[in-house]
């Protein structure tokens, strides 16, 4: 199916044991992500000849009729579940990989790839909002074991972030009221900041979506 309605009963819009594998997909799940990703850097920046844009339509549309017939939902989908991959395997984060979680943060590596381009050969700044708001949000869940969502999310841009480099990213909840987490985070090239966050998390109620 490709939309995310749950098949199995569930606590919420979130499921309580959710089954992390790094099976899914099976061996060569790894690579077909990165494939994935590497076509999208293409496609940011390739100008084709129409001869091979009317190729590409013809490989691409054959192998999306392919996927249909493999499609299934969110919970069970690898995008997002395997955790042996950057970013969860979810092709539409920026890549991470998380170097510590615990309850006093997160300390994360994260690239962005040419198709996370903003302009002037440096990376979006929503594409920065993206990253801090999955690690904070993870953040959140390892400091209170349960899962969050955003209620706002400042981001600070303090200096460019540049494309095609290993970053370091931080996020930390640096107070707690009740299901209110109140998180800190930063993104670092080497010793330069880049930028900063100022966000709200909100632990969901059991049940909640
Ligand atoms: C998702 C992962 C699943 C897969 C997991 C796989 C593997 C697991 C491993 C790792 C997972 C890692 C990371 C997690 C991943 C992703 C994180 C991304 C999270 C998101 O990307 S999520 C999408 C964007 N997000 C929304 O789509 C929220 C829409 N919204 C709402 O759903 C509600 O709005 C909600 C729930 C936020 C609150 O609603 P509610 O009914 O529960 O609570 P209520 O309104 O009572 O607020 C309680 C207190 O917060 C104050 N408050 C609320 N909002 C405020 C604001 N904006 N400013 C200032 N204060 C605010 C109130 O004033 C009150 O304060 P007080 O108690 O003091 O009066």
């Amino acid at each position: 199916m490709s939309d995310s309605s749950p098949t199995v009963p569930h606590e919420g819009g979130f499921r309580p044991d959710l089954d992390i594998s790094t099976e899914r997909g099976g061996p060569h799940y790894a690579e077909f992500s990165e494939q994935v990703r590497t076509l999208m850097d293409k496609a940011r920046f390739a100008c084709p000849t129409d001869e091979l844009a009317v190729e590409a339509i013809a490989v691409l549309s054959e192998l999306n009729a392919k996927l249909d017939a493999h499609l299934v939902d969110e919970w069970t989908t690898p995008a997002g579940t395997r955790v042996d991959l950057p970013a969860r395997g979810n092709l539409t984060l920026p890549p991470y990989e998380i170097e510590e979680a615990t309850p006093e943060g997160v300390l994360a590596t994260v690239w962005f790839r040419p198709y996370h381009l903003g302009g002037n050969g440096v990376t979006h700044g929503g594409q920065v909002a993206v990253a801090f708001d999955d690690l904070g949000g993870m953040a959140s869940l390892v400091a209170v074991n349960g899962v969050c969502r955003t209620a706002y999310l400042k981001v600070n841009y303090r200096s460019l972030t540049p494309l095609n480099t290993r970053l370091t990213i931080r996020t930390w909840v640096e107070r707690r009221e009740g299901r209110k987490l109140f998180v800190a985070g930063t993104l670092h090239d080497g010793d330069r900041l880049c930028a900063d966050i100022e966000s709200l998390f909100i632990e969901l109620r059991p049940g909640q979506a």
